[in-house]
């Protein structure tokens, strides 16, 4: 049995925050530069037969070993000593092999394991809060100072202890597990995972399933979603399709294939194409206050609920705004692609000024007319967005752009080049993100990312992440030699 390495990315949900728990409307998903790694080899210690270990060296009391049963029935038991538990990993090794088990055959499984296996997990710093560890090597709160942290640095704490920074940690780690165990176990080939394949699907359907168990309850699974296909239009599965699996008892024999199957229509998810136009960038900022997701949730759709004709209204308008936002990002991809030099001249004379002057130059050579009303449109749109999102928040009583993240982002989205921003997901104080323009020929000092970063270093609350979109396509198989620290930090053989 060779090493099998899947990463999978990060999530932001830039616009459809509450609205894609309903299958009625979607979400703008963006997938993150940052990802989440699971390495999986053969245990190094012969006398490991039948047994993971699961190891996360980032963190301290981090290590798990569980010691599997095939037959007659399967049982994926947490040995006496694990110090802690992890049940993201626990039902994700569970399902995963069960799944395995049923169709590749208990004799399959049982030669895959007979050795024992070694399981290292790890993400990518920007998952968690680097703050102390800055604070530590005396260094500023910028970019620059993120890429002289060691990849996969060890937090030193624990994972009770560490600062999320709510790029959907769970919903990757669980994704990469599930993935590269259905790979290890020859239940999808590494193939599966770069095309739409039906071994794709299976992963994703056995991801939702897994991340849904392990948290309890059923989200509208963007962040898993993302991390399987990367960056798109979202919208969210029936959750009736997990009902029979999430009621009966997860010990009692179970059939996962006839569920989970990518051929089971009940999963009527939309996973609709999306990039951020070229020249653009996301920034993302972890604000250091943090929100309760399932807090803000319960309460916007009990206000929901109880003020339907109110709410429907409100929800159609923000949808009709997520839509068109959407649908101006890929027009503006589509004037890069009529003329590259045209568009990147006109990206660098938007990064020089402020959104309120994009429109205000009667000189505009014609060709660039059309990109600089759709760079204007997009930042309006983003504008509305936010203000109905508040609308939703002072109706419902939640703080989803409370008024410190108002201040923050109104002084953002009206720095020269910022195209717009907002709280991602549920908003709230846990971070915001900016689009902004990225050109690629002018000095540091025009380039909105350095304004952004100025602005911010003013901000004692906010830490720049250095996630930003992914061009990947959500999970990937690896080279383990490719991943720059991963062997070395990790101390892999
Ligand atoms: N590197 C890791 N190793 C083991 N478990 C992890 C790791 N990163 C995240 N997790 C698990 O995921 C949980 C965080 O999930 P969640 O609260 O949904 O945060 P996020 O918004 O980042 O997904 C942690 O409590 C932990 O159980
Ligand atoms: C409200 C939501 O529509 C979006 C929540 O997005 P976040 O990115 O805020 O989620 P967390 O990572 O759990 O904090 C709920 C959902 O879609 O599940």
């Amino acid at each position: 049995m060779s090493t099998t390495v899947v990463s999978s990315p990060g999530k932001v949900l830039v616009a459809g925050g509450y609205l894609v728990l309903d299958p009625a409307y979607s979400g703008i998903v963006v997938s993150t530069s940052s990802r989440f790694y699971t390495i999986i080899q053969p245990a190094a210690a012969p006398s490991h037969a039948n047994q993971i270990q699961v190891l996360s060296p980032q963190f301290t009391q981090a290590s798990w070993r569980y010691d599997v049963t095939v037959e007659p029935k399967l049982s994926v038991v947490p040995n006496q000593e694990n110090s802690s538990k992890n049940k993201f990993v626990h039902q994700a090794l569970e399902s995963a092999i069960l799944l395995a088990t049923e169709m590749k055959g208990s004799s399959s499984v049982l030669s895959a394991l007979a050795a024992g296996l070694d399981i290292t997990i790890a993400g990518d710093n920007d998952f968690y809060s680097q703050r102390a560890k800055l604070a530590e090597l005396k260094l500023p709160r910028n970019l620059e100072s993120l890429t002289k942290i060691p990849p996969f640095a060890p937090t030193g704490g624990s994972l009770a202890q560490v600062h999320k920074t709510g790029l959907g940690s769970s919903a990757a780690l669980i994704t990469s597990l599930v993935s590269a165990l259905l790979v290890h176990f020859s239940v999808i080939s590494s193939a599966d995972l770069s095309e739409d394949s039906e071994g794709r699907h299976l992963a994703h359907n056995l991801a939702q399933y897994v991340h849904c168990l392990a948290q309890g309850k059923v989200g509208s699974g963007f962040d898993v979603a993302a991390a399987v296909f990367g960056s798109h239009l979202y919208t969210r599965f029936d959750p009736s399709v997990l009902e029979d699996l999430m009621t009966g008892d997860t010990t009692s024999p179970r059939t996962l294939f006839p569920t989970l199957s990518p051929k089971n229509r009940a999963w009527n998810h939309k996973i609709r194409p999306f990039a951020l136009p070229p020249l653009t960038r996301i920034m993302l900022a972890d604000v250091d206050a943090g929100s309760d997701t399932p807090s803000l949730v319960g309460k916007v759709l009990k206000w929901r609920k109880e003020n339907d004709a109110e709410a429907h209204a409100l929800w159609t308008s923000i949808d009709q705004l997520n839509q068109s936002l959407a649908s101006i990002l890929t027009r503006i991809s589509e004037l890069h692609d009529r003329d590259p030099a045209v568009y990147s001249a006109a990206v660098k004379y938007l990064s020089s000024l402020q959104p309120v002057q994009w429109m205000a130059n009667p000189w505009t050579p014609p060709e660039e007319e059309d990109i600089m009303t759709a760079f204007y449109d997009a930042h309006q749109t983003s504008e509305a967005i936010r203000a109905k999102m508040r609308e939703m928040g002072r109706l419902s009583g939640v703080p989803i752009e409370p008024s410190e993240q108002t201040k923050l982002l109104d002084e953002c989205v009206r720095q020269a080049g910022v195209i717009g921003g907002g709280v991602p997901g549920a908003g709230g104080f846990d971070a915001i993100w900016l689009l902004v323009c990225d050109p690629v020929d002018c000095s540091p000092d025009q380039r909105p990312t350095e304004r952004i970063e100025y602005v911010w270093s003013h901000y004692e609350s906010v830490s720049p992440l250095m996630a930003v979109e992914s061009k990947a396509k959500g999970s990937r198989t690896e080279n383990i030699d490719d991943i720059m620290g991963l062997k070395d930090t990790l101390h892999l053989s």
